[in-house]
């Protein structure tokens, strides 16, 4: 029996059904239009392959006895290989990065700081969190970090990153258990529970809550370690499934390849009713286009745990010639790490330079954006601000707002490279909380020496291999930063491997689960 205070107000959505005639229905007709965990106010459920398809839960996820939860299982190595259970003996990563998830169970606020040698004093900032929320970065064991209190720099509590545990917690309130490697050292006096308001003791509740989950969780999956926010409803938005290496998904989308550049004065910014097409009866610049009615792809999965799925051909070179042109016209900064605003970081960990790229900012970026929705299974009014009349189709949505990041755009010179890291932030404390969840990144040169994205932890068998994205013009990979029951990959770690000779441009596409502030 578990805490009934805990209110799990999961969004009322309905998890995927589609059919083409939704999409005629909001006069849609113009691609791969629905496939995203929302449904149309007044869809009817019509039986289709696709929904059928989308109907069916991965095998993984299984009910956690007394947690009214599906949790996602570690699923036996040999499956990857479509052999049978036992067949396969599972390799150790040579990498020994982890997640480490900081858990301020306090009411104050909390400055992160990573000690690389010489204190707390002279650490390095990480990130700061509010009461009872948590930060993070990607760590190595026996590395320390302190929560302190901004300005002052008083510690409140100590941690040492531990082989297998990535979330710490600093709890004023219960003295720390010696054998517990996951509490933090408090610095300072026990405090008082009754020192909490209503509401703090609330969500402190929860943050304990989510504490005793975590081992639980970890035991049930076979050893995945927790780092969401329990409860928590699974992702909203499509998955591709992954169950073994070679895998493939087919899509045919509507957006063709532009194989020749269209005079300037058709590359003009979009206005969102352009984007929307609510006007247009053929596909905008059909002129400039493969002569096709539709672009088959291959998604082919080259990784199972992390779900990694690759797709070449994604962009023709005129697009990816398109894309480097507009980017170049604005000034590249150096690159940050943690998720803007406050968090943003110059650092050693990121070394190459960033813009961003709106889907507004010419129909050649809409067209991508169109077919990176397509591939995703994502309805592309989600990729986009909606209008007012669109309301009805998405009433579960807290707000209009792209549920995508912009593209953005990366380059690195020689030399340059971004360490081993995650791309998701830790989401606050409200039920449901976005954040990030999907990447569809995209190669835009090839040739250079190094330059691979490198997804060390991936799961294989002995004598496996390694999983590297080498790049090349205009292939597109996938990767979902979160599991099927909505718990965060820690194994979605990945890295950009320096670029050893020549200069790399890549592309990322964020997209938020359920929504984006
Ligand atoms: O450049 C790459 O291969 C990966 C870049 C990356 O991981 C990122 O920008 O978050
Ligand atoms: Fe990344």
């Amino acid at each position: 029996q578990h805490p009934g205070h805990l209110v799990v107000d999961v969004l009322p959505l309905k998890r995927p059904t589609s059919n083409n005639q939704d999409c005629e229905a909001f006069g849609n007709d113009d691609g791969v239009c629905f496939s995203n965990g929302f449904v149309p106010e007044n869809s009817d459920e019509v039986e289709s392959m696709e929904a059928e398809q989308l109907e069916e839960e991965d095998p993984m996820l299984e009910e956690m006895p007394g947690y009214n939860f599906k949790a996602y299982k570690r699923a036996d190595i040999s499956s990857f290989y479509n052999e049978p259970p036992g067949s396969r003996v599972e390799a150790t990563p040579s990498f020994q990065g982890q997640a480490a998830k900081f858990q301020n169970m306090s009411p104050e606020r909390l400055d992160l700081i990573w000690d690389a040698g010489s204190g707390a004093a002279n650490g390095n900032h990480i990130c700061s969190t509010g009461p009872f929320e948590s930060c993070g970065t990607s760590s190595f064991a026996t590395h320390v970090f302190y929560f302190v209190r901004p300005k002052t720099m008083e510690v409140v509590c100590t941690f040492q990153v531990v082989k297998e545990h990535s979330t710490y917690y600093c709890d004023p309130f219960v003295a720390n258990d010696a054998e517990d490697e996951s509490a933090g050292e408090l610095n300072e006096p026990l405090r008082s529970i009754a020192t909490l308001s209503y509401a703090e003791r609330k969500l402190y509740e929860a943050a304990q809550f989510n504490r005793d989950f975590a081992p639980v969780y970890k035991n049930f999956t076979g050893g995945n370690e927790w780092l969401g926010q329990f409860p928590t409803q699974k992702p909203q938005h499509f998955m591709w499934r992954a169950d073994y290496f070679g895998q493939e998904h087919h899509v045919s989308t509507k957006e063709t390849h532009f194989v020749q550049l269209p005079p300037q004065d058709r590359l003009k910014r979009l206005s969102i009713v352009e984007m929307k097409r609510e006007n247009s009866t053929s596909l905008p610049l059909r002129e400039w286009r493969e002569d096709a009615d539709t672009l088959n792809l291959t998604l082919t999965v080259i990784s199972v745990a992390p779900r990694i799925i690759q797709i070449d051909n994604f962009l023709s070179d005129i697009e990816v010639d398109h894309i480097l042109e507009t980017a170049l016209k604005k000034n590249l900064q150096r690159s940050t790490t943690g998720m803007g605003g406050a968090d943003a970081h110059v650092s050693s960990v990121r070394t190459s330079r960033t813009t961003w790229l709106s889907r507004h900012t010419s129909p050649i970026l809409d067209a991508i954006i169109r077919r990176g929705a397509d591939v995703m299974k994502i309805d592309e009014a989600l990729m986009r601000h909606r209008l007012e009349n669109e309301n009805g189709r998405y009433p579960h949505m807290p707000n209009k707002n792209p549920i995508n990041e912009d593209l953005q755009i990366v380059h690195y010179d020689q030399g340059q490279q971004y360490t081993a890291h995650h791309d998701f932030g830790y989401p606050d404390t409200r039920p449901n909380a976005p954040s990030r969840s999907i990447n569809l990144c995209m190669y835009l040169n090839e040739g250079m020496e190094g330059g691979e994205t490198s997804f060390p932890r991936w799961r294989r068998a002995k004598h496996g291999g390694a999983v590297k994205a080498v790049p090349k013009k205009g292939k597109a990979m996938i990767f979902y930063m979160r599991l099927p029951d909505g718990n965060l990959d820690d194994l979605s770690q990945h890295a950009a491997m320096p670029v050893l000779k020549g200069e790399k441009w890549f592309a990322n596409l964020w997209t938020w689960d359920p929504y984006s502030e």
